[in-house]
């Protein structure tokens, strides 16, 4: 059955704090940021997961990139990590419950950090360069993916990971539901694949379509950076305690209703902070 993604009550129910958690309750989430001058997609990320509740947020960048990301991050705390060695390190606390790669990474880094982050089977989204740096080379990734990851490849990225699929997809052979099911199949974890209709499909063949069209439309989601902020709003999630493929339902409501109540003249940076007034208005 294929599920259209709307407000639910349990969605609503999902994204309430209880009033007795403190912050470990709600996960510690973990977003890679690559180097000097690229910092701006992790950091939409990381404000984005907090923003979605997670209790907190690191932000881990190379040691050359500190000063900057100090100068713009308050709330989200802030690490250096030179290496995938040291990443593993950190897998020993066990609160570091999800992690987010890609935005801004860079491909080198990508390349290291991906295969030492799924080492730490813990939730994981993976977007952008963690997914185009795998492109000429598939195998180190697909082998390692398991199924507490979500994939968030706009159609871009999908043709990259997913050549034989995106060209049936694209030539009218294949729905793009039926192309995001098969690709979540064969990497066996979650698959978000973008547009205005956006498709998640879980290894588990379940499947959610979020169509940003008539009442719904979003079209100012239309710039740079929206889909860091959409990795951010699934990790955060994530973070939580919600699965994979309902943090990849939830944040893609969210990401398009914080779009729809800002409003036209929207830019990434304004999708976090539009969540508060968007939880009042569903009465969280
Ligand atoms: N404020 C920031 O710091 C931003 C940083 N960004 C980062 O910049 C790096 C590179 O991102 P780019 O945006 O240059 O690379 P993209 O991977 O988004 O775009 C590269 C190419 O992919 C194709 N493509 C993109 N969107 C597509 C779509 N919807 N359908 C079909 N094909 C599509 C196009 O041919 C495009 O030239 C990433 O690390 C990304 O996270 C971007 O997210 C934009 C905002
Ligand atoms: N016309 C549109 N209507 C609704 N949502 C859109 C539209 N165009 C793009 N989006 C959404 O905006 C986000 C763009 O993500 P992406 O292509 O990864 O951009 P970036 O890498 O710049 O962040 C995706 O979540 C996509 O679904």
């Amino acid at each position: 059955m294929i599920r259209q993604i709307t407000l639910t009550e349990t969605m609503r129910a999902a994204l309430r704090k209880g009033v007795e958690d403190h912050k470990f309750s709600h996960g510690h989430a973990l977003v890679l940021a690559g180097g000097p001058g690229r910092g701006g997609a992790a950091r939409l990320a990381a404000r984005a997961a907090l923003r979605a509740g997670a209790g907190l947020v690191t932000l881990a960048c190379p040691q050359v990139s500190l000063a900057e990301n100090a100068a713009h991050l308050t709330a989200v705390m802030l690490t250096a990590l030179p290496d995938a060695y040291t990443l593993r390190g950190m897998f020993a606390d066990t609160r570091l419950n999800a992690l987010c790669l890609g935005p801004g990474l860079g491909a080198p880094r990508a390349l290291e950090m991906v295969p030492g982050a799924l080492w730490g089977r813990r939730a994981t989204v993976l977007d952008a360069d963690a997914l185009t740096a795998f492109e000429h080379d598939p195998g180190p990734l697909f082998n390692a993916l398991h199924d507490k990851v979500v994939l968030t490849p706009h159609p871009g990225e999908f043709r990259h990971l997913f050549p034989d699929l995106a060209r049936a997809w694209e030539a009218g052979e294949m729905s793009k539901i039926e192309a995001t099911s098969r690709a979540a199949v064969r990497a066996g974890c979650t698959v978000l694949l973008k547009g205005h209709e956006t498709v998640i499909a879980s290894a588990a063949e379940e499947i959610a379509v979020h169509s940003a069209t008539g009442e719904m439309a979003a079209p100012w989601l239309a710039t740079a950076g929206s889909g860091d902020v959409l990795a951010g709003l699934i990790v955060g999630l994530m973070a939580r305690g919600h699965s994979p493929f309902e943090a990849a339902c939830s944040g893609t409501w969210l990401h398009a209703a914080a779009a729809r109540q800002f409003g036209p003249g929207l830019i990434a940076e304004d999708l976090p902070d539009a969540l508060p007034a968007l939880f009042r208005d569903i009465g969280l």
